[in-house]
């Protein structure tokens, strides 16, 4: 049971009690503002909590409200040029997290924390406004595409007008030559296409929008080997022009694979941001989790691929 009343997300936090989350932060200014300019994103002391009603009770009427802390006290950052890979189990939160960069809050959602973006700190109403203006969704399925739409048209997305229309149109047929999707594909429906183009196509619709920031939300589930190592082949050459990733997955040898820091998710919060090279011995990382994590993985001397980034 969904409450209607908006009882509060994000923005109405902002004016009142996330107002002392603002104090807060001016009490440090200086750190703050360094940690906050210093990164593409920066997410401080996240929350996020859902209020519900009880299930248990079965009697409509005297049915009651309780709350549920999904996300709590969740810190992270994603530095320009720099693939940051949250892993964690399913259900943890991890698409709540996506969810509030995106500016995307459920009706009964309580949202808190700071999100600072481009050196700015951003209130609901600013994620939404940046949401395909500097920050990009590379959602999990092609449930995402328009069935009834040729995906040339889906790619070149909504124009603010001629000379917008004109860009887009010209960077569709680039990203198409990149991203190894025949001219002709455009006017195909999504249905006509394999997983790989259905993927590639999805990196497109965001790519379009020209962002500065990428999250993806499980990219790789359902590709074969092959084609998950493309598709994170393909966001590290977005962080490799520039560009920042927060990737979400719950396969950490694939965010070894291509990431510079991980970012461990348990229970509702990030545990552990260390960088990729410290997965090299369990005795470089620091929380029991993340040493858990290091131990199921089936292969220890795997390559890791850079020095990693420091925060
Ligand atoms: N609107 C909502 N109201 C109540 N609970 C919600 C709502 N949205 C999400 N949740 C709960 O929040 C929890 C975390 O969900 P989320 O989808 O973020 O997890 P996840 O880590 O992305 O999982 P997965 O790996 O399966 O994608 C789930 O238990 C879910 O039931
Ligand atoms: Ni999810």
């Amino acid at each position: 049971m969904v409450e209607q009343s908006n009882e509060s997300a994000f923005a109405h936090e902002q004016t009142d009690h996330a107002s002392a989350e603002l104090h807060h932060h001016h009490s440090h200014a200086t750190a703050s503002k360094h940690i906050g300019g210093h990164h593409l994103l920066q997410v401080e002391n996240l929350g996020v909590s859902f209020s519900m009603y009880d299930s248990s009770d079965r009697c409509f009427f005297r049915a009651r409200k309780r709350t549920v802390q999904v996300i709590h006290d969740l810190s992270v950052s994603v530095h320009a040029g720099e693939i940051v890979a949250v892993v964690g189990a399913s259900g943890s939160g991890k698409t709540l997290l996506a969810d509030s960069v995106l500016g995307l809050f459920e009706p009964n959602a309580t949202v808190t924390g700071t999100i600072w973006f481009d050196g700015r700190q951003c209130d609901a109403r600013d994620l939404e406004r940046l949401r395909g203006r500097g920050i990009s969704l590379v959602p999990q399925s092609s449930a995402n595409l328009d069935p009834l739409m040729k995906v040339g048209r889906q790619v070149r997305g909504v124009a603010k007008d001629a000379e917008d229309a004109k860009r887009r149109a010209a960077l569709q047929r680039e990203l198409f030559a990149r991203y190894g999707l025949e001219p002709q594909v455009a006017n195909l429906y999504p249905f006509e296409l394999s997983g790989g183009m259905v993927r590639r196509v999805l990196l497109c619709c965001a790519l379009v929008d020209e962002p500065k920031l990428i999250v993806a939300d499980e990219p790789t589930p359902g590709l074969d080997l092959d084609l998950a190592v493309r598709a994170l082949d393909d966001l590290r050459s977005f962080a490799d022009g520039g560009g920042g990733v927060l990737l979400i997955t719950h396969d950490i040898e694939l965010a070894l694979r291509v990431a510079d820091r991980v970012a461990v998710f348990k229970d509702g919060t990030v545990v552990e941001e260390t960088a990729v090279a410290n997965f090299a011995s369990p005795d470089l990382l620091r929380h029991p989790f993340t040493k858990e994590l290091w131990r199921a993985l089936p292969d220890h001397d795997f390559d890791i691929p850079k020095g990693g980034g420091t925060c």
